[in-house]
């Protein structure tokens, strides 16, 4: 689709376009105890401006890992960035890249890590495992040589109708009003018939009427059904585009989508099992599932991981992308790990006009039912061939971010773009700024987060959590501190949104990978016990060594172990 977009753009050169420690373990009641005076008012350490400066730097010196016995894992660019910025003005918004041609060799990728990226995002649709397991190794890589904590996200091809291949070396056909094409079940091979086009889905000929519009890519062309001769379907332009290899491709009938046998499609294909059974072996730390429709595909996959793979750390996105998904959006958020609203096919799906409130009931509900959630496609779309990005497309950005959103994602910007480190710096510096502004923005009113915890011990750690970002608020506290092993109680601390960053400490490499989609936490490696004492005090020692915190800084701590609250200066 972007693809399309940047060829499109290409024919139209004119662009119109702190010390009381823990003061009770008892797991039943929480005291909570604040023992400082004087707190200081934060200073403005920096600039916007400066974070740009600092990036520039494009490649990091090699890391000394850490034993994490007695260290603390935490990588160059977030402690530049901590240092440089002081804790307020770190971003708070999570960036997925897609990963392709333009950024898919080493260099570029740590370019991109160095200049925001937290997960890098692999698209299943395109590419073999050959080029996808090479790209895993250099994250993997530039992870344990550099620090870094770079989640990888692998994202499944799913049971959508889309156009062949235009066979080699042919990037795109234009197809003109008027003109006859043909639409073939049968697969074209090198001899592709001029104006014929092959389709991935055997049933299509029969489900097609004559009458009915076969919109590609979501409209950026569109034809109208006159005949049907056995698998071929011959279609008159109406809406004259590019065609481009692998696009998507929706039938509408009277105004509506027609789901006909294609309904009956699996959301997770026999491909896709085989993808996912490869992304589990080479290690990704989420999978992003395409065109759910209930909550039961992810149920089921959730089911296979945990009984496959049961030491396996795999977070299972839904993306909200199917028009079938928005009638269980509860379900489907519940029964996974996170949400993406992927708007490029759900645009093609339901009408355009319809994707900002999608987008909007999507991110508060997972908002609500503690799941991260990522807005994804299209957000800085012209960047693929230009480099400033559209008025429009900066405040469809600042919209993701005041509405809070984890993540937000770039897709052809940084797959196959010639921007990529422009766009990851606009989304940097947009996410930056309007977070800054909401903060000082004192009437951003409240969100009633709803009660989400099922065991009594749950419902502590929530109120534990909701109580402490409420303090860490009040008391203007520079960091919130969260120890937690498999990152829950980072999780409750997030969704509450501080005004503060989260400090999130965990034993887990992979629980810190994938820590990195959730806004405002920054996740640190740390083996700690079950002493909170000397857990602390042990942090405060390593990161005053390191220069990230300072004596006099008002932190707020909560723990998995011990369900209170501290507020301590650091000593
Ligand atoms: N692994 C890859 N190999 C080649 N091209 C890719 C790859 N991943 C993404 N791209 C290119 O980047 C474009 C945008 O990526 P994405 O939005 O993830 O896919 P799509 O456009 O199929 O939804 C794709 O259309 C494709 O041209
Ligand atoms: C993110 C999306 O999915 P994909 O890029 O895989 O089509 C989307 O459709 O917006
Ligand atoms: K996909
Ligand atoms: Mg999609």
């Amino acid at each position: 689709m972007a693809q399309q977009a940047a060829l499109i753009y290409s024919l139209t050169p004119s662009r119109t376009f702190h010390k009381p420690y823990l003061l009770s373990s008892s797991p039943r009641f929480v005291r909570i105890s604040a023992v400082q005076s004087d707190i200081k008012s934060l200073p403005q350490r920096n600039s916007l401006s400066h974070n740009v400066t600092q990036l520039k730097e494009l490649t990091l010196p090699s890391y000394e890992s850490e034993d994490t016995t007695t260290g603390i894992d935490v990588d160059a660019v977030t402690e530049a960035e901590l240092k440089e910025n002081g804790y307020r003005s770190t971003r708070r918004t999570k960036i997925v890249c897609t990963i392709g041609p333009a950024t898919c060799e080493a260099g570029m990728l740590e370019a991109m890590a160095v200049a925001g990226m937290n997960v890098a995002r692999i698209n299943m649709c395109h590419g073999n495992h050959e080029w996808h397991r090479a790209v895993i190794k250099r994250v993997r890589r530039l992870n344990e040589e550099k620090g870094l904590a770079v989640a990888v996200m692998m994202d499944t091809e799913g049971s959508e109708i889309h156009m062949g291949d235009l066979g080699d070396g042919v990037v795109s056909e234009k197809a003109e009003e008027g003109e006859i094409w043909t639409f073939s079940v049968r697969a074209c091979g090198s001899e592709r018939p001029e104006r014929t086009i092959s389709v991935s889905y055997d049933g299509f000929a029969e489900d097609v009427r004559l009458g009915d519009e076969l919109v590609v890519d979501g409209g950026m062309a569109r034809f109208e059904v006159v005949e049907k001769i056995g698998p071929d379907v011959k279609c008159q332009c109406t809406d004259p585009g590019l065609l481009l290899p692998r696009a998507n491709l929706t039938l509408w009938r009277n105004g509506s989508l027609v789901q006909e046998r294609n309904a009956m499609l699996p959301t997770i294909s026999s491909k896709d099992w085989r993808d996912i059974d490869f992304g589990i072996a080479e290690g990704v730390d989420f999978i992003a599932v395409s065109f759910v429709r209930s909550a039961e595909v992810i149920h089921q996959l959730k089911s296979y991981i945990n009984s496959r793979y049961y030491n396996k750390d795999v977070a299972v996105i839904a993306k909200i992308e199917s028009v079938d998904s928005l009638g269980n959006l509860e379900e489907i958020i519940k029964a996974a790990d996170g949400a993406m609203v992927a708007r490029g096919d759900l645009g093609a799906q339901i009408p355009l006009d319809k994707v900002p409130s999608v987008q909007n009931t999507v991110v508060q509900l997972c908002r609500q039912l503690n799941k991260p959630v990522i807005v994804a496609s299209q957000l800085l779309e012209s960047m693929i061939e230009y480099p400033t990005p559209t008025r429009a497309e900066v405040s469809d950005v600042s919209e993701a971010v005041r509405q809070q959103a984890d993540a937000l994602m770039l897709s052809g910007e940084s797959a196959m773009g010639q921007y990529p480190q422009k766009a990851l710096s606009v989304l940097r510096n947009v996410s930056l700024r309007i977070e800054r502004w909401w903060r000082e923005d004192n009437d951003h009113g409240t969100i009633n987060l709803p009660h989400i915890a099922t065991s009594s011990s749950d419902r502590i750690s929530e109120e534990i959590c909701n109580s402490a970002a409420m303090m860490a608020n009040k008391l203007e506290a520079d960091a919130l501190f969260v120890y937690t092993k498999a990152g829950e109680m980072a999780s409750l601390l997030s969704r509450c949104r501080p005004d503060c960053p989260i400090f999130a400490f965990t034993p887990s490499t992979s629980a810190r990978r994938r820590l990195n989609l959730q806004w405002g936490l920054i996740p640190f490696c740390l083996n700690f016990s079950d002493d909170m004492e000397s857990n602390l005090n042990r942090t405060f020692s390593l990161l005053k060594s390191r220069g990230i915190i300072e004596t006099g800084d008002l932190i707020v701590v909560v723990s998995d172990m011990f369900q209170s609250i501290q507020v301590i200066k650091v000593p």
